[in-house]
């Protein structure tokens, strides 16, 4: 080694000395290519960070070898990150595996090397700089540039989705990126929550599981068509009636990740843009209580057809009025239906909110949102999902009496999922005393809820009366003013008269 390191300088000096520097360039490149001429492998680094952005290849190279490395390869790193429910495997640093596609090897090398300090940069970049090298024979580049990236690409997809954790992301740092050019945290997503175990209109629901089916299989559909492949529903309902867990139902039947906006945290529609731009395909983002989230009721018009809704001032928050913090409806629409909402795949929005009423019209025009889903309060099909979720019985092995009462009251009840499973949880090891117990909940709620619609007719008919005395009233006034307006007149005449006599 170390006559070799002489020799490569005594040969850098005489390069030095001998060649001017504009020779040396073509020097260096005829010396390259003379190399090349001679080596049978050609190199291609796959780096974590391209530029500003990660890159997507290298965590998916990342995947792809974490399946294949944990039989072939000598010394693995063992990753098990929190709350998850798995470990994975992932080439050491300078650890090489060789892997073979369509009978061409290649071999891939983990690097890490660490990162020069840097003066100046627009954010900061991690410590370590990693990066995989592909080497593969020449005569195999065209198979390994055109179907073994795209291979490893889809391999990774498909991985992602069956073995590793969905994952939920969150914008807890509002729209700023972190180290690793990410402005999402995550955690694994582990909602149990599935359409079978959703209590709803069985019709609807089988309705729901189609619609998303048949988005999911419709991308020639789009493609053909020309528009985004994407769809929007808006879930409204009083609280407690299954919003949040339809949306765990959905991403468990899609197998797909959940974006949770925080819109509280985003204070432009800028940052909206790149929470945007940052989400991956195959997810769902949602943006739950959207009537609490931005103010729809505030509206400024700034200039035709602009029009600004602020975010209500938090006290001690720098949002406000001032024109610089602010995020607007139509940057939230824009967020789902503009341009930049087409930056990605296979995407499903979800706002859900209480108040249907509250919201724009803009945000509800046909084409907003494709599917408009009211979550309405317990029927008696949905109680029977309860009952077998619960109590782990079909409504046959009840008794029939107390189901026939209970389907009797239970739409005059008004109550939501949330309040019947809090009754049946209590009484979940005895079936019986559950669903009487139940029963007795309803009929009572029943009551009261009869009770006050009674005294809300009682008080719009007093309301009623009290409106039309108030019309009555002015009238008699009028007849009163008139009569002795006539009296004054008559008065003011017979004055007249004696004054002209005097
Ligand atoms: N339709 C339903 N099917 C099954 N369980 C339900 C349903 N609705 C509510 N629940 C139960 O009630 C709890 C609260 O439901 P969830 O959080 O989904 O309601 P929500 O409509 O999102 O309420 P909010 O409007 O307050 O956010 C859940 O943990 C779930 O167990
Ligand atoms: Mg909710």
């Amino acid at each position: 080694m170390a006559s070799v390191m002489g020799v490569w300088a005594f040969c850098q000096t005489i390069l030095h000395t001998i060649f001017p520097p504009e020779f040396r360039f073509a020097f260096l490149k005829f010396f390259h290519k003379f190399f090349n001429f001679f080596t049978s492998y050609c190199y291609y680094d796959i780096t974590e960070i391209d530029g500003v952005n990660t890159n997507e290849l290298y965590n998916a190279v990342q995947l792809y070898l974490s399946s294949s490395a944990a039989t072939s390869a000598n010394r693995l790193s063992l990753n098990r990150s929190l709350n998850s429910s798995s470990i994975t495997f992932g080439l050491s640093n300078n650890d090489r595996l060789v892997d073979s596609y369509n009978g061409v090897k290649v071999v891939w090398e983990h690097v890490i090397t660490q990162r020069q300090t840097q003066s100046f940069s627009w954010r900061p970049l991690p410590e370590e700089k990693r990066g995989f090298i592909l080497r593969a024979k020449k005569k195999d580049k065209t198979v390994v540039l055109v179907s073994y990236l795209d291979f490893i690409m889809e391999m990774a997809k498909d991985l992602r989705r069956k073995h590793q954790d969905r994952l939920l992301y969150t914008n807890s740092h509002g729209g700023s990126l972190d180290s690793r050019g990410q402005p999402w945290e995550s955690v694994p997503f582990k909602h149990p929550s599935t359409f079978e175990t959703l209590a709803m209109d069985p019709l609807k629901k089988a309705e729901i599981m189609a619609d998303l089916l048949d988005f999911t299989h419709g991308e020639s559909f789009y493609q053909r068509t020309g528009r985004a492949w994407k769809r929007g529903y808006l879930l409204y309902g009083p609280p407690g009636t299954g919003k949040s867990s339809m949306i765990a139902a959905m991403a468990n039947y899609l197998g797909y990740d959940i974006y949770d906006v925080e819109l509280t945290e985003v204070n432009k529609n800028s940052e909206l843009r790149k929470l945007l731009m940052k989400t991956s395909s195959k997810s769902i983002i949602v943006i739950e209580d959207i009537d609490c989230s931005i103010n729809l009721t505030n509206r400024n018009k700034n200039g035709v057809g602009k029009i600004n809704y602020n975010v209500p001032s938090l006290p001690g928050s720098n949002r406000g009025e001032d024109g610089g913090n602010t995020i607007t409806l139509s940057g939230l629409l824009n967020f789902t239906d503009g341009l930049w909402s087409c930056c990605g795949n296979e995407r499903i929005f979800v706002f859900t909110t209480n108040h249907i009423e509250k919201l724009d019209p803009a945000l509800l025009r046909s084409g907003r949102m494709d599917m408009h889903i009211h979550m309405s309060y317990c029927s008696f099909s949905a109680l029977k999902i309860l009952f077998k979720n619960y109590l782990g019985c079909e409504d046959d092995q009840l008794d029939g009496v107390v189901l026939k009462e209970l389907e009797g009251v239970i739409d005059d009840a008004e109550m939501t999922p949330a309040d019947i499973s809090e009754v049946l949880i209590k009484n979940r090891h005895d079936k019986d005393n559950a669903v009487r117990e139940l029963l007795e909940a309803l009929k009572t709620k029943a009551k009261r809820n009869g009770m006050k619609s009674r005294e809300r007719k009682t008080n719009e008919d007093e309301d009623k009366e009290h409106e039309k005395r108030a019309l009555d009233s002015p009238k008699q006034d009028c007849d009163l003013l008139q009569e002795s307006s006539n009296k004054c007149e008559e008065k003011d005449d017979e004055n007249n008269t004696i004054n002209k006599r005097l």
